[in-house]
């Protein structure tokens, strides 16, 4: 027992109130026993290591976290190396160091520009030498002056057939290449992202592979000027990572190192384009958007972790008779701001597996020379990317103002948590393409044509435009089907609303213009209903372990009756649901808050992450939360002496003064 009123046992108490199998429950998160077994595995690897030690993290300097990513970086590799790990085991030993770096730009996003968009000899080459780490890589596509807009970038290729090279130039301060993660300390290689000019004309943005350093001393290679952009937002948090800066003065590479998959500049120079459609160029973001997903579960698990055992063990108020006060997770409002976040956890948990496995059937399909699925795989990973982190920013916070005053010290995890996250906002694009997406298909639906895959809905357009819902109990809510039907409704009455009202613009693109954020809303609608229908789809499988798929189902209800709850005025505006419905919906979803909350501690500990990896004195596995906050405190660096540095000069003369002002 802990003093002055921390109850680790507390948490023990929470445990046996679980009315499921929490080992169930962590193969359903997991996505089957081995990948529980390997990631339990990976996640002591980490935490047993020295090196990978992250505690101290936020009081170091910037130029000292840079060395210690450097250096756990390295340490990393040898240990992959050294254990013969596999791809699976070295992307979850990646997750549990927890620490951007390098590697992450160099394994995510130039390891894969190589393989979509080299051709295979280009993948001979480059690539022994990328997964030896011989060298180092980046991806610098945005600039000073551009980001979003990939086709206003500046930067020059020109191709000069007397020396059989490309010319690499930053013809104004604005295309300098600004943000690459890698870029500004570590790589050694970039694929750069520039228009390419040959016979005098601009064929617009296409990929290079350039070499930046020396691989004998690290130095940059004539006419490159490279260097780091500067802090970023929160202590530790990104900071880890070079986002660099980068200019060509007239750098001269290879012609072979245009990446040649998408299209090719003959000896001649001449431009040919193959038969693979432009838009593979764009293909390493959708790669990257798609673990984007996958990681805003983990970053969004981690958050409601620490906030649901805190919240257990944290208590305020209560008896008036000098009894037991509350702990705060029995506060209705604190359950009804938390346990959304759960239950949006495993929704985005297991929107993340389907979409890895959709990107993996458009791979295939991408090498038989099908390239029907791409725009939808695109859609999908553009919309969800965009929607899950932002709600997953948004709870990080959310959790750290459910902790209350402990939650906003460093201690607790939070804010270098929240640090790290919110970029990803921003990173890979918050575009609304999705949204042109749907319009194409609203055209198609009109001529007759069946949409398939995560628009097929759309085909039952007739149905769906004129359906009213049939629930009269707050209990008929439970129906998935109920559930559905509504969501469907809702996304497409929006999406063809926007579409009739674009058809009355002067012009397509001034109707887009003008309606885009009633596009970005349509679009948002269209990507909850992919994850509501992804988790109840979820629910059709067969998941062993007692209790554990009436778990989901509660939490599956939760997810989609909250964001109903959420959006009532687009469910109530296009006439989907009545007031009633309305109501009777929030009756539901305080009825199975109740039911969640005994097993409240149990769903977080599903997640199964070790104390290293939540890195949180509020989320610690044993509940002892207190003594955990007290001796954090003692190692900050202003503890280090009892009279503090600045006292002498400061403090003292100030405290010994003997001028008075002259009023008192
Ligand atoms: C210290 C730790 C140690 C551990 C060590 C361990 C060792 C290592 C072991 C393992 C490690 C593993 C690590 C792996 C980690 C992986 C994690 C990765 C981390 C990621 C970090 C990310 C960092 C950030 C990177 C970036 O931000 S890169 C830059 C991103 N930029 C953008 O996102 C730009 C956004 N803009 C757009 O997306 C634009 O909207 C646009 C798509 C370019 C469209 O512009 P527009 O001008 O309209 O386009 P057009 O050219 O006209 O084309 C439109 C047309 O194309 C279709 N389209 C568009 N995009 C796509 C697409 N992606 N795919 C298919 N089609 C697309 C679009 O629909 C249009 O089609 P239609 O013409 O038919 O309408
Ligand atoms: C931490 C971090 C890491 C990064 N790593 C890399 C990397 O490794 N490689 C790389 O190449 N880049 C990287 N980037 C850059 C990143 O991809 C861009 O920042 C991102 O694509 C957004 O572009 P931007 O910064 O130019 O924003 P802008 O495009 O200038 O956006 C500013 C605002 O304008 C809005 N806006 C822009 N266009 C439109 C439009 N058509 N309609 C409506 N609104 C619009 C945006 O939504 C936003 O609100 C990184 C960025 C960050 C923050």
């Amino acid at each position: 027992m802990a003093d002055g009123g921390g109850e680790p046992d507390q948490l023990a108490g929470e445990r046996a109130t679980a009315q499921f199998d929490v080992d169930g429950m962590k193969v359903a998160w997991a996505g089957s026993r081995h990948a529980v077994e390997v990631a339990d595995r990976m996640a002591r690897l980490v935490a047993s290591d020295p090196v990978f030690r992250k505690d101290t993290r936020t009081m170091l300097s910037r130029k000292e976290l840079f060395k210690d990513t450097l250096k756990k970086a390295a340490h990393a590799w040898k240990r992959i190396v050294e254990l013969r790990l596999t791809e699976e085991e070295a992307n979850l030993l990646r997750l549990y160091v927890d620490q951007p770096g390098y590697v992450d730009l160099h394994w995510g996003m130039f390891v894969p520009a190589i393989k979509g968009q080299g051709t295979e000899e280009q993948q001979k080459k480059w690539l022994p030498m990328a997964y030896k780490f011989q060298i180092i890589g980046c991806y610098a596509q945005t600039e000073l002056g551009h980001g979003s807009n990939v086709q206003g970038l500046e930067t020059t290729a020109t191709f000069d057939p007397s020396a059989d090279e490309f010319v690499m130039h930053s013809p104004t301060l604005t295309s300098s290449k600004w943000w690459p993660g890698g870029l500004g300390k570590a790589s050694t290689h970039a694929v750069v992202y520039a228009r390419l000019i040959t016979e005098g004309k601009d064929y617009g943005i296409h990929g290079f592979i350039v070499q930046l350093r020396s691989l004998d001393d690290h130095s940059p290679l004539p006419g490159v000027t490279l260097g780091d952009i500067g802090g970023k937002f929160g202590s530790g948090a990104y900071n880890s990572m070079d986002n660099g800066v980068l200019r060509f003065d007239h750098v001269r590479i290879p012609r072979d190192q245009m990446l040649m998959r998408l299209s090719q500049v003959t000896r001649e120079g001449k431009y040919v384009h193959s038969d693979v459609p432009k838009q593979l160029l764009y293909g390493t973001m959708v790669y990257v958007r798609q673990t984007i997903v996958a990681d805003a579960s983990k970053a969004l698990s981690r958050a409601v972790c620490i906030a649901v055992r805190y919240s257990a063990i944290r208590k305020q108020f209560g008896s008036q008779d000098g009894g037991p006060e509350t702990q705060v997770l029995n506060y209705k409002t604190q359950q009804s701001r938390l346990f959304p976040l759960l239950a949006s956890a495993y929704a985005y948990r297991f929107v993340g597996q389907w979409l890895k496995w959709l990107y993996t059937d458009v791979t295939q399909k991408l090498e038989a020379k099908d390239y029907s699925t791409l725009p939808e795989a695109h859609a999908c990973t553009a919309g969800l990317k965009s929607v899950t982190t932002s709600a997953t920013a948004d709870a990080i916070e959310e959790c750290r103002k459910l902790c209350g005053g402990h939650g906003y010290l460093n201690s607790s995890g939070l804010p270098e948590l929240f640090a790290v996250y919110v970029p990803a906002c921003t990173y890979e694009g918050d575009n609304v393409q999705v949204a042109r997406f749907l319009m194409k298909t609203v055209a198609q639906v009109a001529t007759g044509k069946q949409p398939v895959g995560t628009i097929a809905y759309m085909g039952n357009i007739q149905h769906l435009m004129q359906c009213k819902s049939a629930v009269n109990t707050a209990e008929d809510w439970l129906n998935p089907a109920a559930i559905k039907e509504v969501f469907e409704a809702r996304a497409l009455r929006m999406a063809v609303n926007c579409a009739q009202n674009i058809s009355k613009a002067p012009s397509q693109e001034e109707g887009f213009s003008e309606l885009s954020p009633d596009l970005l809303e349509a679009a948002v609608a269209h990507v909850q209903l992919i994850i509501v229908t992804k988790f109840i789809e979820k629910l059709q499988e067969d998941i062993p372990g007692p209790g554990v798929k009436e778990q989901l189902q509660k939490l599956c209800s939760i997810y989609a009756l909250h964001l109903l709850h959420k959006h009532l005025g687009d469910f109530l505006s296009t006439g989907c649901i009545t007031a009633r419905q309305g109501a009777l919906a929030n009756e539901l979803l305080g009825k199975l808050y109740a039911q969640v909350r005994p097993n409240a501690v149990a769903l977080v500990d599903a997640f199964d992450y070790t104390d290293h990896y939540l890195g949180s004195v509020l989320g610690r596995y044993d509940g002892d939360v207190y003594p955990a906050l007290y001796e954090e405190a003692w190692k900050d660096p202003l503890n280090e002496t009892v009279v503090p540095d600045g006292y002498q000069e400061h403090l003292r003369p100030l405290l010994k003064q003997q001028l008075k002002l002259s009023r008192l």
